[in-house]
């Protein structure tokens, strides 16, 4: 009879900045690149950092408003704002992949997980256009056997959704997925989906100490993800 293979997950999701790619540096040069052209003045990489999470067109939103003086949500639904941010997806089009990088060991423990049988999935906040360009700029969606964008489906994290779509494809129980990310909304995602979460605290966590999520785990590094390879499936 074939072994089951020693494995403590079955399912992987993973989110995408701050996680797997460092993305925030050409984050903030392509959002700058836009402020610059309609004439505003730059905004601070810090400020950039802070804003990850709620997706790429939200984070263009916040520096819009800030430069501006004015609101998020009078940005939103002003008639400039669609032609704004087709630039920016010009200008990040073209700077991503100049300031972004894979996490330490990220790519090495992703085959490795691969080759052991578990499913890998993306699941970030970011739009797809965006999100298949940094995947694309890193050689990643190889390794992938799905991702799922902010806009992918009618809603995004924390919103846990995109998990079960997940775990319904595999017929994955709760018990044996593991989500891996770097913030509190990641951290809400996982625990309304019934799934374990550890977190990475070199991310993007809108300027908050990542203890503070309550994650099952904090890991400083990648390769603490192959010590659930060694597991078998009680433990
Ligand atoms: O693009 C964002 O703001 C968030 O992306 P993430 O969900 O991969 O962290």
């Amino acid at each position: 009879m074939p072994q089951a293979p020693l494995r403590r997950y079955d399912l992987m999701l993973f989110d995408l900045d701050g996680t797997l790619v460092e993305t925030a540096p050409e984050i903030c040069d392509a959002v700058n690149d836009t402020l610059l052209q309609f004439d505003l003045e730059p905004v601070t990489q810090q400020q950039v950092n802070d804003w990850i999470g709620h997706g790429t067109r939200e984070l263009l939103i916040q520096a819009l408003a800030d430069r501006g003086q004015t609101s998020p949500e009078a940005v939103r639904h002003s008639d400039v704002f669609k032609l704004i941010e087709a630039e920016f997806a010009k200008h990040y089009q073209r700077r991503c992949g100049t300031r972004s990088h894979l996490y330490p060991h990220v790519r090495e423990v992703l085959e490795a997980l691969r080759a052991h049988g578990v499913k890998l999935a993306v699941v970030t906040n970011k739009e797809g256009r965006y999100t298949q360009t940094v995947l694309d700029a890193h050689a990643l969606t190889p390794l992938f056997d799905r991702v799922i964008s902010g806009d992918t489906l009618p809603v995004k994290k924390p919103n846990p959704a995109a998990v079960h779509s997940c775990m319904a494809q595999w017929s994955v129980p709760a018990e044996r997925t593991l989500f891996v990310g770097d913030s509190s909304i990641d951290a809400a995602t996982a625990r309304q989906a019934g799934v374990a979460i550890w977190l990475l605290p070199y991310g993007y966590n809108m300027g908050q100490p990542i203890e503070a999520c309550g994650p099952d785990r904090v890991i400083e590094d990648f390769r603490a993800l192959l010590s659930t390879l060694a597991q078998p499936a009680w433990v």
